[in-house]
């Protein structure tokens, strides 16, 4: 396969039933990846030990549940997605099947094989989100192309965006004349900013 294959899709997490299995180093980036983009987020964190660091992440967040415990089978229950995030590469790998037969999406920690998805890095401003994927071969890279586009992307954005809504929500005729005038508003932006 030439090229990244990827599918980038932008996931509703406040409706979405997230599991997290592992509460350490690991499980608190994906905790903080996901309350970052939405602090609504719906996720169960289940981990033997839950660091104190993640544990005040979520503390004002009442769609969070913690269980201090080992992993149980019956935590699949009613998922949609899956994290696993211990320091325990056999129960990832014994998981994963199990949660593939039952129609679970998982993102195994450190393990690309194992993963039906990844994570990207996102880039936002306001209503605007850019994932940023490397097909795995470099996080570094995709967190130095966030950091280029976060300082390149002019501040205006937002403000653009509003109003290209209007404009849109104010059009008459069909799409092709609407997508005319859109496309001329717009032609310029980056250069001009
Ligand atoms: C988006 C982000 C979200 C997140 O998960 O935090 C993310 N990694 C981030 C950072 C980061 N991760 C690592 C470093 C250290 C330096 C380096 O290795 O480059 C840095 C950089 C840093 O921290 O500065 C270590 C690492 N990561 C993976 C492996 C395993 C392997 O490659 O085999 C190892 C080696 C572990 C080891 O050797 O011990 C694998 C994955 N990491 C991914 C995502 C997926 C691919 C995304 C893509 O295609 O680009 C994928 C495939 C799976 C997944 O995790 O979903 C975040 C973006 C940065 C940001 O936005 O700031
Ligand atoms: N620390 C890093 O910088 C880093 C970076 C990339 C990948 N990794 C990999 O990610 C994985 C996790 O690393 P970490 O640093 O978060 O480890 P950690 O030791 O900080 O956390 C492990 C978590 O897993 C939990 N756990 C272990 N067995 C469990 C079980 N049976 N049921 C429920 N919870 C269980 C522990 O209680 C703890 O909360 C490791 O495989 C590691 O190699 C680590």
């Amino acid at each position: 396969m030439e090229g990244n294959p990827l599918f980038p899709i932008f996931v509703k997490v406040d409706q979405t039933n997230i599991l997290v299995v592992g509460g350490g180093f690991v499980g608190t980036e994906k905790v903080g990846a996901l309350l970052k983009n939405d602090p609504r987020a719906a996720i169960t964190i289940v981990a033997r030990d839950i660091s104190a660091e993640l544990k005040q992440l979520v503390a004002d967040k009442p769609q969070i549940r913690l269980l201090e415990r080992p992993f149980m089978w019956d935590d699949l229950d009613g998922r949609d997605l899956l994290f696993l995030a211990t320091d325990n590469p056999k129960l990832h790998e014994e998981i994963k099947p199990v949660a593939k037969k039952r129609g679970l999406l998982t993102n195994v920690a450190d393990t690309p094989h194992l993963c039906d998805f990844y994570l990207g890095s996102t880039v936002k401003k306001g209503d605007l989100k850019i994932g940023i994927s490397t097909n795995g071969k470099s996080p570094t890279l995709a967190k130095r192309i966030k950091e280029f586009l976060n300082e390149e992307l002019p501040d205006n954005t937002q403000q653009l965006l509003d109003n290209l809504r209007e404009i849109r929500d104010r059009l008459k005729g069909n799409l092709e004349e609407k997508i005319k005038v859109l496309d001329g508003v717009t032609e310029d932006w980056l250069k001009k900013n």
